[in-house]
């Protein structure tokens, strides 16, 4: 039997919602053996960021060599990187190891403000990341940071997808979480010629703590069993509509989403009707 692997590059958040928390729940509901790297330790709970603690950049390297020695990976996700070193060392072990399934998460600022990437970072992660990315994942204050345009409209979020894909990137997905005045939440995928669209009813919740680092992870896990892409977004599509609405109400803040929900409605829909 072949396993699909994938490997989370991340930030770990102690609340479980965010980061290689919700990386590996990810990657585990969808029937992919997870590992990790850890960056940083952040204390974190569903009212924001209380600390973050980044690793030596030796550390987040000897993870990564830890597992291209032995294990292998099928796809890489990569979340919070903290610093312009780690990003470098990082993009330096995906060409040595020669991992092409790349899904870059630019994780910037956690819901609550904290900021989970140095300002000089912005720079590294640009010029050595984002031309290593076979899919990149911003949201829309990520997509301005990064493409330096802004990012309201529809013909905004699509200008700077074409700009993102000019840094060498293959596929930008644009989420469109932030979007306001919509009842529908569209993400948008250009493949650097066209664009595609994903569109799901946006959910009224409070609770959308961790919903980047999970779709993303998704979007890896994907990858990692042989999808293609669009596939892979929207499969991810699924799974992030279903844990944002089975929301599961903890904590006193922005909550986690529910990582069991989409396989819980695949076992549902796959029950003979009397049996339900
Ligand atoms: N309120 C919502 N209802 C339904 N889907 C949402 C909602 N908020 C975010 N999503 C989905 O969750 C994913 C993350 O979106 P977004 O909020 O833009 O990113 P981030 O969590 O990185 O800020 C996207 O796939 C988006 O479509
Ligand atoms: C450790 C860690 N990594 C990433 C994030 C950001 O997660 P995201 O999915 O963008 O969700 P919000 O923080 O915006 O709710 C994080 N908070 N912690």
């Amino acid at each position: 039997m072949t396993i699909a692997r994938a490997l989370t590059i991340a930030g770990s958040d102690s609340g479980g919602g965010a980061g290689i928390q919700a990386d590996l729940k990810t990657f585990q509901e969808l029937r992919v053996f997870g590992m990790s790297a850890i960056t940083a330790i952040t204390a974190q709970n569903t009212l924001g960021v209380l600390g973050i603690y980044p690793l030596p950049v030796d550390a987040v390297l000897q993870q990564i060599d830890a597992i291209g020695a032995d294990l292998g990976t099928d796809a890489v996700k990569t979340g919070m990187l903290f610093s312009a070193d780690i990003i470098a060392g990082v993009a330096e072990r995906l060409r040595r190891y020669g991992w092409s399934r790349v899904v870059v998460d630019p994780v910037m600022i956690a819901k609550g403000g904290a900021k989970l990437l140095q300002d000089d970072a912005v720079r590294a992660m640009k010029e050595k990341l984002l031309p290593q990315a076979l899919v990149l994942t911003p949201n829309m204050p990520e997509a301005e940071a990064l493409a330096g345009v802004p990012v309201r409209t529809l013909e905004e979020r699509k200008e700077a997808a074409r700009r993102l894909a000019a840094y060498g990137v293959k596929h930008v997905v644009m989420k469109g979480g932030h979007e306001e005045g919509s009842d529908v939440v569209v993400d948008l995928l250009y493949d650097g010629s066209g664009f595609t669209e994903f569109a799901s009813p946006r959910v009224y919740t409070r609770h959308t703590h961790g919903t980047g680092c999970t779709f993303a992870a998704a979007v890896a896990a994907g990858l990692a069993k042989g999808q293609g892409v669009a596939e892979a977004v929207a499969t991810a599509k699924q799974f992030i509509g279903a844990a944002i609405e089975d929301s599961l109400e903890l904590g006193q803040g922005h909550g986690p989403t529910n990582h069991w929900a989409y396989r819980e409605r695949l076992a549902a829909a796959a029950m003979p009707k009397e049996g339900r």
